[in-house]
């Protein structure tokens, strides 16, 4: 059984249909990896999963039960993590603060009783941001932010991990050092999908990727495979090469 199952779910704005009966799984242990051209419907999806948005037709489910209708903090409490394209940190609070009041919030009332410290900091060495602890929150860069957007994650020990576009504003060198990251947690058993158009992270770190167009689930698969698919390459670019020993550069095209 998939740790994550979104079975034929469809989402119309009015006379948009943003998400068109996308049926896709995710895993334990495992990075997936949510791809497509800008307005495909990712963000719709992950909405979806975690409750912001009702589907008009579907199901989701989730460590073997069905989520579909339960409310965004019981999805959270079951295990779900989520960050978001836009960063949601308190920009007057310190970097630890902001783990710290994210731990809280995940403990409930009884973990406000417990003295909050090392572990905190831990998960603040673990995503590579310590050094930046007291610094306040909107001082920080961007890549830092992103990274600090994870901690706060994290701090809510999740089963899988939905990270939109979690690697904007990060160098490249921090780019690697997130995706062994993103390895390590998943190699602890945790299950990660990811909606990212850097590419090269994307085809590096991912064990299995679906590709949206226009709100369909149109190739899934692992990544040698999703690089050569025919109708990746169309959706794309805007025309398929016969030619499937030429791989795409997606990095090239995607925005
Ligand atoms: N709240 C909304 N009201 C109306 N239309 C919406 C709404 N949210 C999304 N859409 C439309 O639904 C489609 C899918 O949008 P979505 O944001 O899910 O795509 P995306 O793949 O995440 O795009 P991007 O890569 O640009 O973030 C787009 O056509 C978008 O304009």
């Amino acid at each position: 059984m998939p740790l994550l199952e979104v079975d034929d779910v469809v989402v119309r704005f009015g006379g948009v249909t943003a998400v068109d009966h996308a049926s896709f799984a995710a895993e334990a242990g495992r990075i997936t990896g949510l791809i497509g051209p800008n307005g495909a419907g990712k963000t719709t999806c992950f909405n979806v999963i975690t409750g912001l948005q009702r589907p008009q037709h579907g199901a989701v489910r989730f460590a073997d039960r069905r989520i579909t209708r339960l409310p965004v903090h019981r999805r959270a409490r079951r295990g779900m993590g989520r960050t978001f394209q836009r960063l949601e940190a308190f920009g007057s609070l310190t970097v630890r603060d902001n783990v710290r009041v994210a731990q809280d919030i995940h403990r409930g009332p009884a973990g406000l009783l417990r003295p909050a410290g090392a572990d905190v900091d831990a998960l603040l060495d673990r995503v590579g941001i310590l050094a930046y602890a007291d610094e306040r929150a909107d001082s920080i860069p961007t890549g830092t932010a992103r990274l600090l957007e994870l901690a706060r994650c994290l701090a809510g020990d999740p089963k899988l991990l939905l990270l939109d576009e979690p690697s904007s504003g990060l160098d490249e060198s921090e780019t690697a050092a997130f995706g062994a990251l993103l390895a390590e947690l998943a190699a602890e058993g945790r299950g990660i999908v990811m909606v990212e158009h850097d590419m090269a992270l994307v085809m590096t770190v991912c064990d299995d990727i679906h590709v949206l167009d226009f709100g369909r689930v149109i190739a899934s698969g692992p990544p040698a495979l999703i690089r050569t698919d025919p109708e990746v390459q169309r959706a794309y670019l805007g025309y398929a090469d016969d030619d499937v020993t030429q791989e795409i550069d997606l990095e090239q095209v995607a925005p």
